[in-house]
């Protein structure tokens, strides 16, 4: 699925390629755009953003984890578009001011985030939790703040062949809150904040 390399791995990561493929399609990433990611860890959100917004900021609190974003970029640099700046900082310290879209894979002070998310208008937002509790604050936070469109939640599983047959292996269940801080283009009718759709 995904054409992507990642040589180099980093405790936390990577995000599964069939959770990027959700993650990129709401996205929706263009050339034009300014894509911020919180957590890049491995890179392998970035990297496949790299492939098609026009800039990238990637914020990662750990140095060595961002070091392995740096690599394994470098190792998928021939398929990059974008203008890459790498923030070893804890976000929302080095998230910029003007991007258009931004996705949390880490959560740490996620509120702060969203709240920079809001005073900035980013027009795209997607935040990925995988554990329950943080999953329920985390929904909670964007409804607080008007801006969740859509919460997905799903579960991937690959086959494996047994006794000739095909079962299963199951990744992690993971939470996805999808939102909007950009004005009232927004493409959700939300009603108190819950979701009419
Ligand atoms: C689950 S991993 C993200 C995996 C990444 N999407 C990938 O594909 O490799 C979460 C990462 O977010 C980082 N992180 C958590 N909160 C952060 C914050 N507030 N600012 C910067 N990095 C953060 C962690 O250090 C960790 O590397």
């Amino acid at each position: 699925m995904s054409s992507i390399a990642l040589p180099y791995d980093a405790k936390a990561g990577p995000t599964k390629p069939e959770v990027r493929a959700v993650v990129q399609s709401k996205l929706a990433l263009g050339p034009d755009d300014h894509f911020a990611e919180v957590g890049s860890c491995t890179g392998a959100v970035t990297i496949e953003a790299a492939q098609r917004a026009g800039r990238v900021t990637a914020v990662e609190r750990k140095a060595e984890r961002l070091e392995t974003t740096e690599k394994n970029l470098e190792a998928n640099a021939e398929t990059i578009r974008a203008d890459v700046e790498l923030r070893n900082a804890e976000a929302p310290e080095g998230v910029p001011d003007d991007a258009d879209a931004l996705f949390l894979g880490g959560s740490r002070n996620f509120e702060a985030v969203l709240d920079h998310a809001v005073e900035t208008g980013v027009d795209r937002i997607v935040m990925n939790v995988s554990r329950l509790e943080v999953a329920g604050k985390a929904a909670e936070a964007f409804r607080e703040r008007d801006i969740l469109e859509e919460v997905v939640q799903f579960q991937v599983s690959h086959g494996y062949e047994l006794a000739g047959a095909t079962s299963f292996d199951s990744d992690n269940p993971v939470y996805m809150l999808v939102g909007s801080a950009g004005g009232d283009d927004r493409s959700t009718a939300t009603d108190g904040g819950e979701v009419t759709r």
